[in-house]
This record gives structure tokens, sequence and C-alpha cells, in this order.
């Protein structure tokens, strides 16, 4: 598809569930018969085509114009993902997606599969974090197969040998990504545009910060005591930043002072300015010339994380603080059309955003050289390294070109480091590194009212209503554990009649790009997500978080929380607690409850108590979060905002470990 034919593609009604929900389209026969003769394919994504068509016989007129589309471009794209609003396939057609009732213990239908759907699902067995594992980014990631590192993409995914080799898709034997995605506003005002922080701002000044390493650079208190250049200051101001949060605080001396830097800090605390700002700050002063047009671009810095969507979302930061500088941003990432991302490169890229499985395609077409690297950011660093990611990182750094860590500058940020991840980070960042935790290592935001109710699997979406029904229209978010069960609460929502759009792994990148647009501007203040929006989103106004299904590891938990009370705004969090399958996440959960000085169930209490493991905190389900760096260096406490942290004097580097 050519370039100018994004705007054709970009069409306003695509992309949800909500307004034209025509339920008397889904009567149980047409569905099964449509669904039952689509062909089977070995993919994740093999209910794409006969859900197309599906829509196109029925008419269904959620997503694009499929009428306008000529067969040809259906048949090139729909491998990909999932057509289409409902996004559902065969699931619901093969039993009959009733017009007029989901009702609780059918079991014929829904539920029961979903039960097979989750003991199916690695994510209740696997280590680590659970996100990848039941709703990656297909081109994104890759999954386990065993080994610390030796995993391979899974076929799950359909990535052919082509990919496999660096190659995007497949030209020859796979879908080929036509989707362009639209440009960002290029005006002064939405580059700048910010929403206000909350009452709690100033409470962040009371967070213990504890930063451990050798000769840690004292904090600042100030924007100006950073000394950045003029035109970073501007826009940091235009920013409407007028305060360093305490990530920023710590985090910014150590970054302009050239040190590797491990860096956890709460939710929504200002983590992407806390390594943007300093790292623009270091290509001002060493007079960085524009980058321009060249078939092979060498930036200075990269930037990965796990989910297109949170790439994108850097991207904007970057693009804002470097305004008026001559520092180029570029974003890449999957479910986009490569060519697109090649046009972006070539035009010049001083920072490169991207996702993992892109970034890899691209350095693989020798796009992208190395050998400039100076500065590596590893966002939502712990997913970025743990078995669905981790390989891929590991590939990174030993790419051709790419300087050892000696020579470049690591940067790891999250709001939850476990323990045994930290480990692994070791082997990408110089031994002197510095650790920096803002209050409780993965702890969860204080701002956020937690509540915990025990709600059975068959409960769960009568009361789902219940709790919407009271909340209005106050944006909210609502966390599944599967991409089918999003498409089933989404539309389910739908028919209650509660604006509803939905974002999983499954769905097209367009579909997902509209669906975020159309709740970030309220157009559905209800976004049903899986684990795929859990991590770094920063939309405005969510006031209202819901795990129907709570996550299978608490560091999932307090990402999910995390999408609101952000910035010092509050918000609320609803987890329905099945006794039939969330057990073992009691005794983690009480303790971030404790943690976060929220209060704490009798019954949880109860069910913690039961289940406790003594001196328990391994990596399956329920793990407990690191307390603390794990090399056991001696650090100092501080409140942020008081007094510099200055590690003491260098400690043996042998009991580091
Ligand atoms: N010093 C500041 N003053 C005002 N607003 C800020 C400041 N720092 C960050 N923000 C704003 O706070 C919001 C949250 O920041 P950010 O997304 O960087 O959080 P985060 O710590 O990375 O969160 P997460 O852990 O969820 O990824 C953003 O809207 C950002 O613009």
């Amino acid at each position: 598809m050519a370039d100018e034919d994004w705007e054709a593609e970009i069409n306003p009604h695509m992309s949800s569930y909500v307004p034209i929900f025509e339920k008397d389209r889904y009567s149980s026969g047409e569905n099964a018969d449509n669904f039952n003769r689509a062909p089977a394919s070995s993919s994740e994504m093999d209910d794409g085509p006969s859900r197309r068509d599906h829509f196109m016989k029925s008419g269904f007129a959620s997503g694009r114009n499929f009428g306008n589309r000529d067969a040809g471009e259906s048949n090139k794209q729909d491998n990909t993902s999932t057509m289409g609003g409902f996004g559902v396939g065969k699931s619901f057609g093969n039993r009959g997606f009733s017009n007029s009732k989901f009702e609780d213990g059918d079991s014929s239908g829904f539920w029961r599969e979903f039960s097979n759907d989750c003991e199916d699902n690695p994510t209740r067995n696997r280590g680590f974090s659970k996100r990848g594992d039941n709703d990656l980014d297909p081109d994104e990631c890759m999954q386990r197969t065993g080994g610390l590192f030796g995993y391979r993409r899974s076929s799950k995914f359909s990535l052919n040998k082509s990919e496999a080799e660096g190659g995007e898709s497949s030209d020859t034997q796979g879908p080929k990504v036509t989707y362009i995605p639209p440009p960002p506003p290029e005006d002064e005002d939405s580059i700048f545009a910010h929403y206000q922080t909350g009452i709690n701002f100033d409470k962040y000044d009371t967070i213990l910060v504890e930063v451990s390493g050798h000769d840690a650079p004292p904090a600042i208190l100030t924007f100006e005591e950073a000394d950045l250049c003029q035109t970073l200051n501007n826009n940091i101001a235009k920013a409407g930043y007028t305060k360093l949060t305490p990530v920023q605080k710590y985090s910014i001396p150590i970054i302009l002072a050239g040190r590797d830097l491990m860096a956890c800090a709460q939710t929504g605390s200002g983590k992407t300015a806390a390594f943007l700002l300093p790292i623009l700050a270091h290509m001002m002063r060493d007079g960085i010339t524009a980058s321009r047009f060249k078939e092979l671009q060498e930036p200075e810095c990269i930037i990965v994380a796990p989910t297109r969507e949170l790439v994108n979302q850097i991207y904007l930061e970057a693009r804002k603080f470097s305004f008026g500088t001559c520092v180029r941003a570029v974003v890449i990432y999957g479910g986009t059309q490569l060519g697109h991302s090649i046009r972006q490169i070539v035009q010049g890229c001083n920072i490169l955003c991207a996702t993992p499985g892109r970034l890899m395609d691209i350095i693989g077409k020798e796009k992208i050289g190395l050998k400039q690297i100076k500065y590596l950011v590893l966002d939502e660093a712990d997913r970025m390294l743990d078995m669905g990611f981790g390989p891929e990182m590991k590939k990174l750094i030993s790419c051709p070109g790419m300087p050892s860590k000696e020579q470049r500058q690591t940067l790891m940020f999250s709001a939850t480091f476990p323990e045994e991840i930290q480990r692994l980070a070791a082997e990408f960042l110089k031994s002197n590194y510095l650790f920096v935790a803002v209050g409780q290592v993965g702890g969860a935001c204080r701002d956020v009212q937690q509540t915990v109710l025990q709600v059975g699997q068959f409960s769960k979406r009568e009361k789902l209503v219940e709790i919407l029904r009271n909340i209005g229209d106050e944006r909210t978010m609502v966390f599944v554990e599967t991409k089918k069960k999003a498409d089933f609460i989404a539309t389910f929502l739908c028919q209650e009649k509660i604006s509803t759009t939905s974002i999983h792994g499954d769905r097209e990148q367009r579909e997902r790009e509209q669906a975020l647009g159309d709740f970030r501007c309220g157009k559905c203040p209800v976004l049903v997500a899986t684990s795929v929006a859990a991590r770094g989103l920063d939309i405005e106004n969510v006031q209202h978080v819901i795990n129907f299904d709570l996550p299978s590891t608490i560091d999932e938990y307090v990402h999910r929380i995390g999408r609101t009370g952000r910035c010092g705004n509050t918000g609320r969090a609803i987890s329905f607690f099945d006794l039939e399958s969330d057990n073992q996440l009691a005794q983690p959960l009480v303790k971030v409850l404790t943690d976060a000085q929220q209060d704490v169930p009798a019954w949880l209490e109860e069910i913690a108590f039961s289940t406790y493991i003594p001196g328990f905190s391994g990596s399956t389900r329920g793990s407990v979060f690191a307390s603390v760096d794990t090399r056991k260096g001696k650090s100092t406490l501080n409140t942020a905002g008081f007094s510099s942290s200055q590690a003491p004097n260098p400690v043996d580097d042998e009991s580091w470990d």
C-alpha cells in the first residue's frame, strides 16, 4: 500500500465494538455456519480469515469499511491478526454467540471454553512474569522453550524463516502488514499537551529513596540544578513540569555523570523523563549534529519497551523534549508496514524507540548501524529481560557493532524488579552500576485505593456491570486474562449498553490504536484489556482499574493498577478474587496492600495465612518482589529531595552477589 493511502485506511468507524453492535446478526446458526466453514489455520491468528469472511457475509459494520477493500488486499492482510471489532472468530462461532443472553453457568458455551483456555495457558505455571504468555505482540516476542535464554520464537505466532533471520513477515510466505500509522500532530499545542499533576504530587517528596552502588552523585532538587540547555528547559516548562519527581531527582544526575543505572520507582512517577532529559542533555552538550537522509542510520540512543503503544508513547515524549533541537527521534514497531518504518529511519535518526521484534528486523535489513550507540535504555526492564524478551535483548547487545557495556551507557527502568531479573540485568550493565529504589521495590502506588472483592467466576459479569453502572462515564480499564475473554467481555458490555472497546494482541494494530484513541478521548469510557496494556500506558483521567481476572503475578498486578493514580492523581482499583484460582496470589497481595497502607480483608488474610510458604520468594505465580538491590551493597536511605545520596566507600565487590 502506498504511503498516501493511509488516510483511506484510517476509517473513523473502524475502531471498536461499541456503537454498532448488531446482535441480530449474531444468530448462532449463521455464525456457526460461517466459522465452521472457514479453513483452520495453524497459527494463533487462525480465526483471522474466517472472521473476515463472517463479517463480510453478515454485513457487520464495526470495523473498517470492508466493502471498499478488494479481495487481494483482504488476503494480503488477514493472517496477521483478527479483523473487525468483535474479533472473536471461531470461538464464538463454534458455540453460537447467542444474540440474547450470556447466561451465567451456561457451560455449553463460553465459560467452559475459557476454563480450557486458562488451563492450557502456560502463564499459570511459568516462571518470571506473566505477560506475553497469553498476550504477546506476535512479532515482538519469543516463546519459552527452555533454558535461561534458550527460547525460540513460537510457531504460535506463525513466524517464518525470514523472520527468524531478521526479516519481517515474509514477502513470500506470510501476510504482508500494510498498516501505516497516522503521523502524530505537528502543532506545538498537541506536542506539549499534558494533564495536571494531582493533589498528591508533593507527597512524592516523603517517599524514601535508596541508592546503592559506589560513588553515587548527589541528587538534585530542582531542574535548574541539572543545568540543562535553554531549549530543554523551555520544553520542560511547556510540558508543565515545574518540580522534579523523586526518580528524576536521583536518576538525572546519575545519568548525567555517565553512570549505568537500574531505577525502580512507582508507576506514574515520571520515569520516562528521568531517562529522556539527561540523554538529551548529553546529546546537546556533545554538540550533536542533525542527522540527515542516509540508507544506514547510526543512532546515538536506542530505547526499547515491550509493547507497541508504549514505544509510541515514549517516542512522543522524546519528540516533545527534543522539540526545537536538531535531535530526531523515530519510532518503529510491529504491526505496521516495514517499509514505513524504514522510511522513517532513513530520514535521520538520533533516538530510536522500538519494540524488540521490529528493531531486530530493521537491524537485519542493515538500516540501523549500532556503532554510534551511546545509550541503551530498557524501559519496563524486568519485562524486557524476562523469558519473553530476554533472548532478543541478548541478541541486541551481541549484534555486530554494538558497543560493549563498557563503551555504552545502559539504563533500566521499571516499577518492579524481581530479584532473578536483577541478576540477569548484570550482564547488560557495567559492574559499578547504581541502583535507585524509590519506595519499596515493586510496591504499588499509594495514590491508588485498592479493593479486593471475593467474586466467583460465574458472578463476575454481573458484578462488573453493577460497578460500571455506578462508575458512570469515568474512564475505566478492565483487565482480563485472555484475548478471547477480552473480546467476549467487551461484546457483553456493549450488549449491556456500556460503551466499550478493547485492546489485545489479536487485534490488528490499526484497531488497537483506534481503541486506545477512543478510550483516551472518552468516546469509549471502558477499555477491556489483556496484559498488553498493563505496563507503561499513561492515559489521562483513568479513574478506575478493574481486575476482572487477577493476573498471575503480583508484579503484573502492580503495573495494571498503576494505569490509574498517576502523577499525584488519585485512582481506584477493584480486583475480583476467585477462590478457585487466585489463592496463590493472596500472600503477595496482602503484602502489597499492607505496604501501600490499604485495608486488607480478613478473608484474604486468612487465605494468605493458609497458603503461606515460609521464605517463599520464588518467581512463579504470587512471587514476592525484591525488596532491595540484589547486590546487597550498602545503601543510603533518603527522603526524596532532602539530601543527596552518596554511597559509602566501596565495599568488596565479591559481597555483591
Ligand atoms: N516532573 C514532572 N512534573 C509534572 N508531570 C510529570 C513530571 N514527570 C512526569 N510527569 C508526567 O507524569 C505522567 C507519568 O509519567 P511516566 O509515564 O513517565 O510514568 P512512569 O513512572 O514511567 O510510569 P509507569 O511505571 O506506569 O511506566 C506523564 O504524564 C508525565 O508527563
